[in-house]
C-alpha cells in the first residue's frame, strides 16, 4: 500500500521528489475565504458522521437485461437491494451531452464522468474543442501550432496517438483534419505513430483504421507531392498509452518505437503489422495488446524514427494516457528509463494540454477543458477534510479527473490521497483486483474520524469489462458488490450517509448488438464480445443510518446526470452547494 502524503500522487509527480504542494490554502487567519463560503442547508442538518461516496467505475444500468449484461447476470445482492429502496435510488445520465461531449451518440469514459462528478459542472470537453478548433481554424493559429511548424519546411512532423473513432482519447477524423492541415500548411513530410485501440472500439477493427489512414496518406502524397507514411505503432495497453505509472516499460516500448525506430518487428507496411501481429484466428492477440512495431524501408531502416529539430504531436485529447509519454518527450532530465537518444531541438506539442499544474506540455495546439471552482477546492476553505483511494488504474480519476484535471492537493493537510497499487496482469486474470484492500483503507479511513468525506473508487467492473470476458465481469461485477457491502455496513457503525453511483456503463452489456438490439455473432457462432464502454445510465443510491428519513430523491429532475451529484454531496454534508452547480438531487 503506498501512502498518503502528495509524494502518492503517481504519474503527475516528477520523478525528483517535490515538495508538498498546496494549490489553494485556506486564508491565513482560518476564515473561510467568502468567495467560496457555504451556507448550512436550509433543511438537511449537518451529519455527525461522515459522508461516504464511492464510484463503482463502468456499472450502468442497461436496458438489455440477457445473459451478455455481466451486471443482469451477477445479480448482485447489494445492489438489488438498493435498487428496492423507494426515493433513494435512480440514476443518472452519463454520456453525450450530460457529460460535455460532442453529441449523444458518444459514451461516457472515466475523465469526463469524473470530471462531471467532482465539479458539479458541465463543461465542453476534449473531444467537443477539438472539433470547434477545427472548424473555425483556431487550432492553426495557436502558438502550439506555431511552435511546431517551424519544423515543416526541412524537417518531419511526427504524429502519435490512438488510431479509432471512439471518441475517448482521439477522434480519427479529427486526427485526418489535423494532418491535411499540416500538409496544406507546408509540412512536406510526415510520419505517423498509430497506437491500435480495440477498446473503445471493437476489436479487430484497427486493421480497417490503418487501411484506412495509408488510402487517405497515398491520396494526400499524389495530390501535395509530399511523403507520409505510417512509421511505428503498437496496442495501446502495451505501447505508449500508460496512465498514472502503473507500468513505465508501455511507455519505454513506444519510445523505442517511435522515437529511436527500434522494435522486436519490423514490416514493409502497417496493414501487414497489424495483420501478423494479431496471429492466428484460434489465438488472435487482441488489438489492445499488440507488439510494438516499426515500418521499414527496403533496406530494413526504420523510415521514421525522431530527429533532431523535428516536431512531434500527440493528437489524443485525453490526458490520463499522453501524461507518462509527454514527460519523457519534453523533461530534459527525464531518468525513469535510459532515452538512449534524445531528439535535440524537438519542437514537442499535445493536442491539449495534459496537465495544467505542471504545464505539460508547454506547448498545446488547444486550450485544455476550463474546469474552475471544483468541489475539492470548496472543501477544504470550509475546512472539510477528505480521503480519496483507489487502486492505481483508478488512482488518477478520483484525484486528478475529479480535481478537474489538477496534479496536486488543494490542501494537504486536509486531503489524504491513497493509492493501491494495481496487479500488472491483464484484469480478467484477476477480476477481484484490489477491491478488498481499497475496502479495507475505506473501512479504517470511515472509522478514523478525521475525515468528512472518504471517496472510493472500485475499478472492477470496467477494467474487466474492458477485456470482453463475460464470466470474468461477473466476477468483478460480484466482488464490487460484496465489497460495497462491508463498506456501507462500516458506514452504519459510524452513523455515516453514503452516496453510491458509477462513472459511465461497461460491465452492463458484453456483447456487440445489431441496430435492434439483437447480439451478433462472429463467423465460429460465438458472440462478438463488446470491450468498450456503452451508453447506459448509471444507478444513484443515498442512504445511511445518518441520513435522517425524510431526506429523499426528488422527483423534478428525470433528466439529472453526473454533475447533480455533487451538488448532492454538499446536501449530504448539510451544506448549500455553490449556485453554479447542477441541482441537487435531494
Ligand atoms: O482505459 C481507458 O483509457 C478508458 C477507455 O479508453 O477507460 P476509462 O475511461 O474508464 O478510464
Ligand atoms: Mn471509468
Ligand atoms: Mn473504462
Amino acid at each position: 500500500m503506498v501512502c498518503c502524503g502528495p509524494q502518492a500522487v503517481a504519474g503527475v509527480q516528477e520523478p525528483v521528489a517535490a515538495p508538498p504542494k498546496t494549490m489553494a490554502p485556506t486564508t491565513a487567519n482560518g476564515n473561510v475565504d467568502p468567495e467560496f463560503a457555504l451556507a448550512p442547508h436550509p433543511t438537511i442538518p449537518k451529519p455527525e458522521g461522515p459522508v461516504l461516496v464511492v464510484i463503482l467505475d463502468g456499472f450502468g444500468e442497461n436496458e438489455f437485461k440477457d445473459e451478455y449484461n455481466a451486471v443482469h447476470v451477477a445479480k448482485p445482492p447489494l445492489v438489488s437491494k438498493l435498487q428496492g429502496v423507494a426515493k433513494r435510488s435512480r440514476t443518472l445520465r452519463a454520456h453525450g451531452t450530460a457529460v460535455g461531449l460532442p453529441t449523444d451518440a458518444d459514451m461516457g469514459n472515466s475523465e469526463v464522468g469524473h470530471n462531471a462528478l467532482g465539479s458539479g459542472q458541465v463543461v465542453d470537453q476534449g473531444a467537443r474543442l477539438v472539433d470547434i478548433a477545427l472548424q473555425t481554424g483556431g487550432i492553426f493559429e495557436s502558438e502550439g501550432w506555431k511552435h511546431i511548424s517551424e519544423a515543416f519546411e526541412h524537417n518531419t512532423l511526427h504524429m502519435i496517438g490512438l488510431l479509432s473513432d471512439g471518441g475517448v482519447h482521439s477522434r480519427y477524423d479529427q486526427v485526418v483534419q489535423t494532418l491535411k492541415g499540416a500538409v496544406e500548411r507546408g509540412a512536406k513530410r510526415v510520419r505517423l505513430h498509430v497506437l491500435t485501440d480495440g477498446r473503445d472500439v471493437p476489436d479487430g477493427s484497427s486493421i480497417q483504421f490503418v487501411q484506412q489512414l495509408d488510402e487517405e496518406l497515398a491520396a494526400l502524397n499524389a495530390k501535395h507531392g509530399v511523403d507520409c507514411k505510417i512509421a511505428s505503432g503498437g496496442g495501446r495497453m502495451f505501447v505508449t498509452m500508460d496512465r498514472y505509472e502503473a507500468d513505465w516499460d508501455i511507455v519505454k516500448r513506444g519510445w523505442h518505437a517511435h522515437v529511436l525506430g527500434k522494435a522486436p518487428n519490423q514490416f514493409k507496411d502497417a496493414v501487414t503489422a497489424v495483420k501478423t501481429l494479431r496471429g492466428p484466428e484460434d489465438k488472435k492477440v487482441s488489438d489492445q495488446n499488440l507488439a510494438p512495431f516499426v515500418i521499414v524501408d527496403e533496406e530494413g531502416k526504420a523510415v521514421g524514427p525522431v530527429q533532431d529539430n523535428d516536431a512531434v504531436v500527440l493528437w489524443n485529447f485525453r490526458a490520463d494516457r499522453m501524461v507518462s509519454i509527454s514527460k519523457a518527450l519534453e523533461w530534459k532530465d527525464f531518468k525513469v528509463f535510459d532515452r538512449e537518444r534524445v531528439p535535440e531541438n524537438l519542437k514537442f506539442a499535445g493536442m491539449m494540454q495534459y496537465d495544467g499544474d505542471l504545464g505539460l506540455p508547454k506547448n498545446f495546439l488547444v486550450p485544455p477543458p476550463e474546469i474552475k471552482k471544483v468541489s475539492g477546492e470548496y472543501m477544504v476553505k470550509n475546512g472539510l477534510s477528505t480521503f480519496a483511494c483507489s487502486e492505481t488504474q483508478k488512482f488518477g480519476h478520483v484525484t486528478f479527473f475529479w480535481n478537474g484535471n489538477r496534479s496536486g492537493y488543494f490542501d494537504s493537510k486536509l486531503e489524504t490521497y491513497l493509492e493501491i497499487p494495481s496487479d500488472k496482469v491483464q484484469f480478467n486474470e484477476k477480476p477481484d483486483m484490489k477491491a478488498k484492500e481499497i475496502t479495507d483503507a475505506g473501512k479504517e479511513a470511515l472509522k478514523s474520524g478525521k475525515y468528512q468525506m472518504v471517496r472510493i473508487n472500485y475499478a472492477n467492473p470496467d477494467m474487466v469489462g474492458h477485456t470482453g470476458d463475460l464470466n470474468a465481469t461477473v466476477r468483478a461485477v460480484q466482488t464490487v458488490d460484496q465489497c460495497l457491502g462491508e463498506l456501507l455496513a462500516t458506514a452504519d457503525e459510524v452513523n455515516a450517509r453514503y452516496l453510491v453511483t458509477a462513472d459511465h456503463g461497461n460491465a452492463d452489456d458484453m456483447v456487440q448488438r445489431d441496430k435492434k438490439g439483437k447480439p451478433l455473432m462472429g463467423e465460429s457462432g460465438a458472440p462478438l464480445p463488446l470491450t468498450s464502454h456503452t451508453l447506459a445510465p448509471v444507478p444513484a443510491f443515498v442512504g445511511g443510518k445518518g441520513l435522517p428519513d425524510s431526506v429523499n430523491f426528488r422527483d423534478d429532475l428525470p433528466k439529472a446526470g453526473l454533475a447533480n451529484i455533487t451538488a448532492t454531496m454538499f446536501s449530504l454534508l448539510g451544506l448549500q452547494a455553490p449556485s453554479h452547480y447542477e441541482p441537487s438531487l435531494i
